[in-house]
């Protein structure tokens, strides 16, 4: 089979690459057992390197050290805190070229969009150091007469975080940052697809003066059940943060049933998109395609049924397509020009191709795209929009991942909000109107945690970002974001006597 010409670039810091190696305790570690894992570029199917194929037993001392940690971490100034996550940001920033190459490499996506997640990764840093020293309590009124009430924010303790490949440096950021700002410390399981990347967040952590223990980065692929049954059933872990397949969050929640851990889930999602015949149609298509084709539909936000109403369309189909075809082109990450770079395995491919076929079985047509790209390398396929798609299809029913649009038809607002809250799932939903009236009436009917009105980008270090439904619970990013990581503590002074 062909493959893509595909030159990684050379690191400027060369020790930002962390081969063989997991990250405990403030030390570059091997497994035990002395295995270790192949990670594959997804351009070329070449090895990029080896990480280490840990146990239990490897799980268990980074927890270990990350509960010694925490016992002096939980005690630290929030205000040195916040200048641990600053120089952190600082050095995501100075080493973001670096960054960026060991993204495309390991996951695929476009140099320019690695460039970008290396931005909103960082960004998590920053804010949650911004956020560190505003951890405030309470001063209640009581109810009882000489009592006086206040509340504390404490730190939950040590905490497991399980993050996906798909955004090898946001995700996990998006859960650390907040948590070393409580006061916590984490053990985070790198993704095995994209583990590179963790590490050289592990290298640059160790740089911002981060102490040892209080940030720990462990690695594995075959053995990630078995660890993820020890994160959720270890007794010292008292916080869960996952991000991931539905499956596997219910797979997680029920396993961290015996220790009654603090939880949170960002799950899977299967957004709607909406566009109604009021919409202003370049909006609509600009959203749609921002939405939909980011990384190459490989975001748990990205657009996943596209409804249009009747009336526009075969306008909007067309219109869409015209875009979609001339203003992008797939290929490796690191060559100029492209903006769309290979999907993570050949899974990834067969689930799209799966949806492609079911489809035009049941009836839809494809109009753009359609087929894998096999010049490039074995985990291309082509940009594809079908239209005439149903609600019976799988593209519709089933979170895609990949870069496939499926044009839905749709007549009232009442039929297309019904059709969209049939999902299990809520995380996303995006529609374009210019009815303020209806905006309203549908930005509050929508079954989900962000919704989108008049554009398909949503995505803000600011913003609370998480859903509803079978697309969890709990809020990352934003104001909201600490208290995910915190226990909030009442403290009830009684027979205070009356002011003088
Ligand atoms: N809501 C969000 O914020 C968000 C963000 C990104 C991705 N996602 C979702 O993630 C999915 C795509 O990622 P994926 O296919 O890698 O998901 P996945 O659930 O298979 O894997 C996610 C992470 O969980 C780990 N994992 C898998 N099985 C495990 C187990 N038994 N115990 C412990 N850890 C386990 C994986 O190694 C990986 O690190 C999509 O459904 C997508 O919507 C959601
Ligand atoms: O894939 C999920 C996360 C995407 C985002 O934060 O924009």
């Amino acid at each position: 089979m062909a493959m893509s010409s595909h030159t990684v670039p050379p690191l400027k810091d060369k020790s930002l690459f962390k081969e063989n190696v997991a990250f405990v305790n403030g030390k570059w570690v091997k497994a035990k057992s002395g295995k270790t894992f192949e990670v594959h570029d997804p351009a070329s199917m070449k090895l990029i390197g080896t990480v280490p194929e840990m146990e239990q037993t490897d799980v268990n001392e980074a927890i270990d050290h990350a509960s010694a940690a925490f016992k002096d971490f939980r005690n630290t100034l929030a205000r040195d805190r916040a200048r641990m996550l600053r120089r952190w940001y600082d050095l995501m920033m100075e080493n973001k070229e670096d960054l960026a190459t060991l993204i495309t490499w390991e996951n695929g996506k476009p140099t320019a969009d690695a460039l970008a997640e290396v931005n909103y990764a960082a960004g998590f840093l920053e804010w949650f150091s911004e956020e560190a020293p505003r951890i405030y309590g309470d001063n209640i009124p009581p109810s009882v007469a000489g009592n006086r009430m206040v509340t504390v924010k404490q730190p939950v303790g040590v905490c497991a975080l399980i993050t996906p490949w798909n955004f090898p440096a946001a995700m996990v950021t998006r859960k650390i940052g907040p948590a070393l700002a409580a006061g916590c410390t984490v053990v985070a399981k790198a993704p095995g697809e994209t583990p590179f990347t963790s590490l050289a967040l592990g290298e640059l952590a160790q740089r911002a003066g981060i102490p040892p223990g209080v940030v720990n980065f462990v690695t594995a692929l075959d053995h990630t059940p078995a660890i993820g049954t020890l994160l959720c059933e270890h007794p010292s872990i008292k916080k869960l943060s996952f991000t991931g397949s539905t499956n596997v969050g219910k797979l997680l929640m029920k396993q961290s049933s015996s220790t009654l851990k603090k939880l949170s889930f960002e799950l899977g999602g299967n957004a709607p998109l909406i566009v109604f015949d009021d919409a202003d149609l370049d909006v609509a298509v600009a959203g749609a395609i921002a939405s939909k084709f980011r990384t190459s539909g490989q975001t748990c936000v990205c657009a996943n049924r596209i409804y249009v109403q009747s009336g526009i369309y075969d306008q909007f189909a067309q219109k869409f397509a015209e875009k979609v075809k001339s203003g992008f082109k797939t290929g490796s990450g690191y060559t100029e020009g492209v903006t769309h770079g290979p999907l993570i395995h050949s899974r990834a491919v067969a689930k799209v191709e799966h949806h492609i076929q079911d489809a035009i079985a049941k009836g839809g047509k494809v109009i753009l795209g359609g087929q894998r790209i096999p010049d490039l390398g074995e985990n291309y396929h082509q940009l594809t929009i079908i239209t005439g798609v149903t609600g019976e299809m799988a593209i519709a029913g089933e979170e895609t991942f990949g870069p496939v649009a499926g044009l839905i038809k749709f007549e009232t607002e009442e039929e297309v909000i019904k059709a969209a809250n049939t999902a299990d799932v809520g995380l996303a939903g995006y529609f374009f109107s210019n009815d303020a009236r209806r905006v309203w009436r549908v930005a509050e009917a929508l079954e989900v945690g962000m919704v989108g009105i008049n554009t398909g980008v949503i995505s803000d270090v600011a913003a609370p970002f998480g859903g509803v439904k079978w697309s969890g619970f709990g809020r990352e990013g934003s104001k909201y974001g600490v208290d995910e990581y915190v226990a909030i503590k009442t403290m009830t002074f009684g027979g205070v006597h009356p002011a003088i």
